[in-house]
């Protein structure tokens, strides 16, 4: 049976006249891997640290498993794993001292405490450095150690805040299959990040920001699906490029992308195959000397790009 873990209803968050949260609601559903994308700016880190219970709301509400984050942080506090940006990284104590402080904070004892953080020092693969400094860890070392830390007293949720910035392809990838392990173990799953590409594998869905408002809720397909640009086919003909151009501007419903002296892209505002495969053949059949013809997939990326001026065109985004 499906249940929602977190419930955000109508958050406004302002710093002086900046809005930087809106008026944000959404449902994750437990089990949900969810990838929350916004560009510089954009709220995700304001958002976050309100499900966190680190900010409180100007309006709105959060529910964590059906306790109020407003109302009762501390219940909320234990049903989330909180991995920020960059974490305190403290002098002189090793990973296993700073990973047995928040054992004893989280009331682990004796032996029970002891086994808790092998569990988490071996899920996170840092058993061997548990002896290094924290301070001196590589970034990738430090977001395991601060992700074990978060999985301590086993939350239930888990926000991560851009936890794969500055990781190389290699801690990127065991972040990756970290992420994945956790999801199956049934953990309700939040992360940020401005870069589309490094979450769209691994998440169920995605919700985008973008100054402060939820644009899109849903998973990629979708979203390639509901952008307006719906097919881009890239063309080379013998002809003089201009002849492209000029057929182009006598045929409503294609655009021109790129022109060069080979071809240029093909944008069809309605992508039906119908409609592709007839403009196609009237191309032809019209004298251009086509020797070329390639479909593109439309990326998630240019169908954010397409989605952001989409919203723009409607106005839906306010200065
Ligand atoms: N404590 C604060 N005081 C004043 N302004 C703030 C504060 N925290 C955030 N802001 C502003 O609110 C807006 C949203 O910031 P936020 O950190 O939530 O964005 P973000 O999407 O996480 O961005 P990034 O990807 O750069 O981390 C920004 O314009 C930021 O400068």
């Amino acid at each position: 049976m499906s249940q929602v873990m977190i419930s955000v209803r109508g958050l406004k968050r302002s710093f002086g006249k900046l809005e930087a949260v809106k008026d944000v609601s959404f449902d994750i559903q437990r089990g949900q891997v969810v990838g929350f994308i916004g560009a510089n700016g954009a709220g995700k880190t304001t958002t976050m640290r309100m499900i966190a219970t680190l900010e409180t709301p100007d309006a709105g509400e959060v529910h964590i498993c059906g306790e109020d984050a407003i109302d009762d942080p501390n219940a909320v506090r234990s049903k989330i794993g909180w991995v920020p940006d960059e974490f305190g990284r403290y002098q002189n104590m090793t990973i296993y001292e700073y990973l047995d402080f928040f054992a004893r904070a989280f009331d682990y004892r004796d032996q029970e405490r002891l086994n808790r953080i092998q569990e988490v020092m071996d899920f996170t693969g840092v058993t061997d450095l548990k002896d290094r400094f924290i301070d001196k860890l590589s970034k990738g070392q430090g977001q395991r150690v601060c992700l074990g830390r978060a999985l301590l007293h086993d939350p239930e949720v888990l926000l991560m805040d851009e936890p794969a910035a500055g990781l190389d392809p290699k801690a990127r990838m065991e972040l990756k299959s970290l992420i994945r392990i956790l999801a199956e173990e049934g953990k309700t799953i939040f992360i940020s990040s401005h870069i589309l590409s490094e979450l769209s594998e691994i998440c169920d869905t995605m919700i985008f920001l973008e100054q402060g408002q939820v644009l899109h809720h849903g998973g990629a397909e979708e979203l390639k699906r509901g952008a307006k640009e719906g097919v881009c086919i890239k063309v080379k003909v013998l002809n003089d490029s201009k002849v492209l151009e000029e057929w182009v501007e006598m045929n409503p419903g294609v655009r021109l992308l790129d022109l060069n002296n080979k071809g240029g892209r093909l944008i069809f505002d309605e992508g039906s195959d119908e409609l592709v495969a007839e403009t196609l053949k009237r191309m032809i059949n019209e004298g251009l000397q086509v020797i070329e013809f390639n479909r593109e997939e439309k990326t998630l990326e240019s169908a954010f790009v397409d989605l952001l001026n989409q919203a723009e065109d409607k106005e839906l985004l306010t200065p």
